[in-house]
């Protein structure tokens, strides 16, 4: 669908200064189909991040230019980029939703990287209609984008893998959803946008031609060593599923560690670089509740936080199984799946031994967890204040006696008990080493919903330093930020009657 330009523009490219090589677009037309942003009216910056910039390679004088402003609302043709909607298919909450696609998100092409700059994919998500939009409207609205955006970075900041986000533009058109909102772009950055939705689309139309030739890019782009496997010396494919199932793994004990609850954990939502995508309903745990469903749409509780794990292994044993026309043996494809059992338990003890500031792995580390989870449960204790302030007390800078985590629990009797079982596990650590290797996986800051909530109203009436205050701490959740406790503090009373849900 090629969308009509303001005939008033200047229509002459733009040159970001990027050099293109667009890949996927030379894919073919099986795989997407090319078109150009839809622009938006008198669109102005609502924030940047200058990591993702940096990043990317892009100038940052140039960011703050018209012209890039412009270019990043898909208003004007950039200069060797080669736009495109790319068609996939998936698994909605355990149903097979079959075509789906870029409904929304216009890829803009990828660059070449070079100066230490990786190669990117420069993707526009709400830039407009496309062949896959279905009913939708190809927009995104500025609330559930300013999520987007801020999210992306702060689980960067968190060590989590994710896509990236250069920008978010707003303009005042409106957007239709439970009420008239404003539109937004969000630009996202990634290696690869490809989804394991885009296997399944190939496979199920037993377009097996098609399904070997992206399977043969992912591999020869991104996964290299899978042609040298030694678990599947004959099968390349295989490797592939076993390497995106550890990738997989590794995401989501990241997750589970930081009390990340992705909300719609769909087949065309995950990356096929086990990366975080898609910033819909997620939310970071406040108290601790493992059942936590944070979409309020996934009435069934499908994406409940602690069923995430598994969630993961039912969407890579879909993957699997529309890549068996390559594999060509179910042994060999449930033994490549076989990994994610088995890595993610132990990545998952890895984080939370790491979380604990343990120095060494002993057998019953398992069971302590576990007595430790369960006692955040019980009281619903606050995940994120929780973990720092262990951190602080294992450190010994503040709270000697343990009183701030005490204060935490209702229970004190019960919270001592696991302090004697806590302190004898921890007798033979150095203790100023491990509060300080603590107070580097345990964040301070997490993007929480009422954090959220308070950028986006102010940013409705055109306030975003909001917005870029949570950027700043989010970019590094882990430092201190002297001034900024309220932002590190208990929820108000009313964040928990935040309804988020898949509206956006
Ligand atoms: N407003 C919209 N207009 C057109 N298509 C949409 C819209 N909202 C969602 N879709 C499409 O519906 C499908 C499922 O949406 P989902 O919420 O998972 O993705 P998304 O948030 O649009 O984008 P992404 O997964 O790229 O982050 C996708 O094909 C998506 O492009
Ligand atoms: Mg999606």
């Amino acid at each position: 669908m090629q969308s009509v330009l303001d005939p008033t523009a200047d229509t002459l490219s733009i040159d970001t200064g990027l050099t293109w090589r667009n890949r996927f677009a030379a894919l073919g037309p099986a795989f997407s189909t090319l078109l150009s942003p839809t622009p938006l009216a008198a669109p102005y910056w609502v924030a940047q991040s200058a990591d993702a910039a940096a990043l990317l390679g892009v100038d940052a004088g140039w960011m703050a230019s018209d012209a890039a402003l412009q270019a990043f609302t898909g208003n004007r043709i950039v200069a060797g980029a080669a736009p495109l909607a790319s068609v996939y298919s998936g698994h909605q909450f355990g149903v097979w939703a079959g075509q789906l696609g870029d409904g929304r998100a216009i890829l803009l092409g990828e660059t070449a990287g070079a100066d230490g700059h990786p190669p990117l994919e420069v993707q526009l998500k709400g830039a407009g209609r496309t062949p896959y939009s279905r009913m939708g409207d190809g927009r995104a609205v500025l609330r559930s984008s300013i999520r987007e955006f801020l999210c992306s970075e702060a689980m960067h900041g968190l060590g989590v893998a994710t896509t990236r986000a250069l920008c978010i533009t707003g303009s005042d058109a409106p957007v239709r959803r439970e009420e008239i909102e404003t539109a937004s772009v969000v630009t996202r950055l990634a290696p690869s946008f490809i989804r394991f939705g885009h296997f399944e689309h190939f496979s199920s139309r037993e377009q097996f031609g098609e399904l070997r030739q992206l399977a043969d890019f992912v591999i020869d782009s991104f996964y290299p060593e899978c042609r040298r496997s030694k678990a599947f010396p004959d099968s390349p494919y295989a490797a592939l599923l076993q390497a995106v199932s550890e990738r997989t793994a590794q995401m989501v004990a990241r997750w589970q560690a930081v009390g990340f609850c992705h909300g719609v954990m769909n087949t065309d939502n995950m990356s096929i670089l086990g990366l975080t995508i898609d910033y819909g309903p997620f939310q970071f745990l406040d108290g601790f509740d493992p059942g936590h469903i944070c979409n309020h749409s996934d009435t069934q509780g499908r994406y409940a936080f602690n069923r995430q794990p598994n969630v993961a292994y039912w969407n890579l044993f879909c993957l699997g199984q529309s890549l068996l026309p390559l594999i060509d043996d179910q042994a060999q494809a449930l033994a490549a799946l076989e990994t994610y059992k088995t890595l993610f338990p132990e990545l998952l003890m890895r984080e939370m031994r790491a979380k604990l500031g343990l120095p060494d792995a002993q057998s019953e580390d398992a069971a302590f967890v576990e007595a430790t989870l369960q006692l955040l449960a019980a009281a619903r204790v606050d995940h994120t204040i929780f973990w720092r302030r262990l951190g602080h007390w294992v450190a010994g800078t503040l709270d000697q006696d343990a009183d701030a985590v005490r204060d935490l629990f209702l229970d004190r009797a019960a919270f001592d008990a696991w302090l004697l079982r806590y302190s004898e596990r921890l007798a033979p650590a150095d203790r100023a080493l491990a509060g300080d290797s603590m107070r580097k996986t345990n964040p301070k800051f997490v993007l929480r919903n009422h954090l959220g909530e308070e950028a986006i109203r102010q940013a409705k009436l055109k306030d975003f330093s909001g917005v870029h205050t949570l950027l700043k701490l989010l970019r590094a959740p882990f430092d201190e930020h002297p001034g900024y406790e309220t932002y590190a503090g208990f929820p108000p009373d009313w964040a928990s009657s935040i309804e988020i849900s898949c509206s956006s």
